[in-house]
């Protein structure tokens, strides 16, 4: 008899019995989860180290970390004597390390989210980039909210110093020439051999830094982004944003620093030479010419809605009521400004500008003046005199002290015949500003300005062949980029619409507090206004924070997310959603190059009666350019001891750079080429030659257009 295997009395009890063997094994998993985490944080805590770990097979970025305790040691805790500049984000110190190295600490201001963007930006960019051309990034240095960036030291600081410092000695000709060749180099070399490509994004005179032999080295990758797509450079810290903010709290924790990876693909230390570069250019919209003031809202807004729009977006977001009513006064400019399309494309005289000074009525003028605080940069160049006043006006006079100088508001209401700012000798301090009281400065138009205005009115006549010319050429490509720049637009909103709003919110109320402190310390002789900090303790020894050289206004620039870059340096397509090309370099090498070769700031304001189209440099190169005279902005200081020929070379490349037109500028390879004598400068557009463009000219670019098609 076989015995029958009992079955389990109660199936309930096999269920429990199970339940129990799952939950045995599940708590044992976790448990053994637990001590994993256990032992890795406590490997990786024993582990740590100074400098980063890197994986031989993945060419990581390797920087040094130093302690804050030995970078105080270094700069004898921070001493002023040690102090050797001051930008918009921090300090810089001289230092000594142990092993008795030279460097440059740059202590950042803390607690501020731009600090900490341009830290990162810094250590990410930067510290990837190995090249003599490029000011080396030694080490870093974080310790609770402090952070600390170590460069090499460059012991002839920054060409800001050498070109404006009255100490100084001014600069020969075969110095300057190197600078630009050096300059053009360093971003050959970031447009072509990096991968990705860099874009520095704020190329000016005090972030180019010179060693013992005056050879210069770009330095600041603060506002630098990368251009990780085919198209668009990528803003690093929007795209990024994530990525960076993970990336930093791991480094935080561990020591390490993270690398920039294209998506999903193998980590890539920047810097890494390129095989080939497919260079497609995201050419917007802007306007045919130099001219008219309310042209450049116009096109904007018509053909490149994305930066009009993203500007209105984080500038006014917070009040729709605010809003409606900017995008209402951007209308009435251009009711005011440029009645149509056609008169925009047929504006091609400078001295319009004049006419619409005196053409609009006082209240049209105020507000067109008031609206220059939101879109100079569309205005800066093109507008010449007007600009260069009613851009003071604004700035200084409104953002500064309205309350203490009663004259602005004079000059606000002046006659449109008084249009000219003379305001002489160097301004690099407050205090001379008051002291200069516009109404003293004012002169009457010459003669020759006025008879200019009326050129200018009958200048909007232009003949007919002219406007079909550049529409033939420009207005397909215009309406295929106004539908990119539509879905760009999409996306950036999409995509941008929270930290815009967020960073907006945060830098109008920082504003308001320290308008506050402005009006407090308005009277201290040592103060110096920021636009990021208010008004702070002036550093006598840094003139990269000279006021009046418009690096001032990169504080304000870079203070938020619609606008970046330095006033006057910024490429006028730049409207800070993000985007920027390496055309808006070449814009900004432009102006650096009129700059070195005149000695002038692009915004020189002086206290002696000088003539106004001298104020805006590039306006006035423009002018002399058209009036076959460009040598007369050489510096006078150099004399008749320069080299004639590459001077007049480095300014009608600059005017080629500074095109409206991203597309037509220059490629960075061409410009060094040319530079080099190995390449002919390609003829210079119409506007920027003395004479205009002949029928023949037009006449054959159609017929090669139609050739082609
Ligand atoms: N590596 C360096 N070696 C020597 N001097 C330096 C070095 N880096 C900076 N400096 C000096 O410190 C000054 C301030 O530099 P920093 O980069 O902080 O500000 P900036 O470029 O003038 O302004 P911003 O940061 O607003 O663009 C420079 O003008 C330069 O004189």
């Amino acid at each position: 008899m076989t015995s029958r295997q009992p079955l389990p009395s109660n199936p309930r009890h096999m269920t429990s019995t199970i339940f129990l063997i799952i939950t045995t094994l599940a708590s044992l998993i976790i448990l053994f989860a637990i001590l994993y985490f256990l032992y890795y944080l406590w490997y990786s805590l024993v582990h740590r180290s100074r400098t980063n770990p890197f994986d031989s097979n993945t060419p990581l970025v390797k920087l040094h970390r130093f302690s804050y305790k030995e970078l105080k040691s270094a700069t004898e805790g921070f001493s002023d004597s040690t102090s050797i500049g001051k930008g918009g984000s921090g300090t810089v110190f001289r230092g000594i390390l142990e092993d008795g190295k030279l460097v440059a600490v740059k202590l950042l201001d803390s607690g501020s989210f731009q600090s900490e963007r341009e830290f990162q930006n810094e250590l990410q960019i930067l510290g990837g980039i190995k090249s003599p051309l490029i000011v080396s990034l030694l080490g870093y240095c974080v310790e609770k909210s402090k952070r600390l960036v170590v460069y090499e030291y460059m012991p002839n600081r920054s060409l800001q110093e050498s070109l404006f410092s009255e100490s100084n000695l001014c600069m020969n000709w075969s110095r300057r020439f190197d600078v630009i060749l050096d300059v053009a180099k360093a971003l050959a070399f970031l447009h072509i051999d990096c991968d990705p490509p860099v874009i520095h994004g704020d190329v000016k005179p005090s972030n180019v830094l010179l060693d013992s032999e005056y050879r210069a080295k770009l330095s600041d990758f603060g506002l630098s982004r990368l251009k990780l797509e085919e198209e668009f450079g990528v803003d690093l810290f929007s795209q990024e944003l994530g990525k960076s903010q993970e990336l930093w709290k791991s480094q935080d924790l561990s020591g390490n620093l993270g690398v920039l990876t294209t998506g999903t693909e193998t980590p890539t230390p920047i810097g890494t030479p390129m095989e080939s570069q497919d260079e497609v250019d995201f050419a917007m919209a802007l306007q045919a010419s130099s001219s008219s003031k309310g042209s450049k809202s116009f096109q904007n807004i018509r053909a490149f809605g994305l930066n009009s729009v993203t500007h209105n977006l984080s500038f006014f977001n917070e009040n729709d009521a605010t809003s409606r009513n900017v995008k209402g006064k951007e209308v009435s400019v251009i009711e005011n400004g440029v009645a149509s399309y056609e008169e925009e494309l047929s504006s091609f005289d400078n001295s319009k500008k004049l006419d619409l000074g005196a053409a609009l009525s006082g209240d049209d003028k105020a507000r067109n003046v008031k609206q220059w605080g939101k879109d100079w940069w569309w205005r800066q160049d093109g507008s010449g005199e007007l600009c260069s006043k009613d851009y003071v006006m604004e700035w200084i006079g409104s953002q500064i002290c309205p309350s203490t100088n009663p004259e602005w508001d004079l000059e606000k209401k002046c006659s449109p015949q008084k249009t000219s700012l003379d305001i002489s000798a160097p301004l690099s301090k407050f205090e001379e500003v008051q002291e200069t009281t516009l109404h003293e400065q004012e002169i009457e138009i010459p003669k020759k300005e006025s008879e200019k205005e009326i050129k200018g009115k009958t200048h909007n006549k232009k003949p007919r062949k002219m406007k079909e010319w550049w529409k033939e050429e420009h207005l397909d490509e215009l309406s295929k980029k106004s539908k990119k720049a539509k879905r760009l637009e999409h996306y950036c909103k999409k995509r941008f619409k929270i930290p815009h709003f967020d960073i907006g919110k945060r830098f109008r109320f920082k504003r308001k507090r320290n308008f506050r402190m402005q009006n407090q310390n308005v009277d201290d002789p040592d103060a110096e206004f920021s636009f990021r900090k208010g008004w702070r303790r002036k550093n006598s020894r840094s003139v990269g924070s000279d006021m009046w050289s418009g690096d001032l206004f990169s504080r304000e620039l870079s203070s938020t997310t619609s606008m970046r870059g330095t006033l006057c340096y910024v490429a006028p397509e730049y409207g800070g959603c993000g985007y920027l090309m390496e055309k808006a370099d070449i814009y900004s090498f432009g102006v650096l190059i009129l700059v070195i070769v005149s000695g002038r700031r692009p915004l020189h304001v002086l206290n002696s009666p000088m003539k106004l189209e001298k104020a805006n440099l590039i306006s006035w190169c423009k002018q002399l350019a058209n009036a076959g005279n460009v040598l007369e902005l050489v510096d006078e200081r150099l004399r008749d001891d320069y080299n004639k020929e590459q001077a007049s070379l480095c300014i009608n490349l600059a005017l080629a750079c500074l095109q409206k037109m991203p597309e037509l500028r220059p490629d960075i390879s061409d410009i060094v080429k040319i530079l080099k004598g190995e390449m002919e400068l390609p003829s210079l557009p119409f506007e920027f030659s003395p004479s205009p463009p002949s029928r023949n000219f037009s006449r054959s670019r159609r017929r090669q257009k139609s050739c082609a098609e």
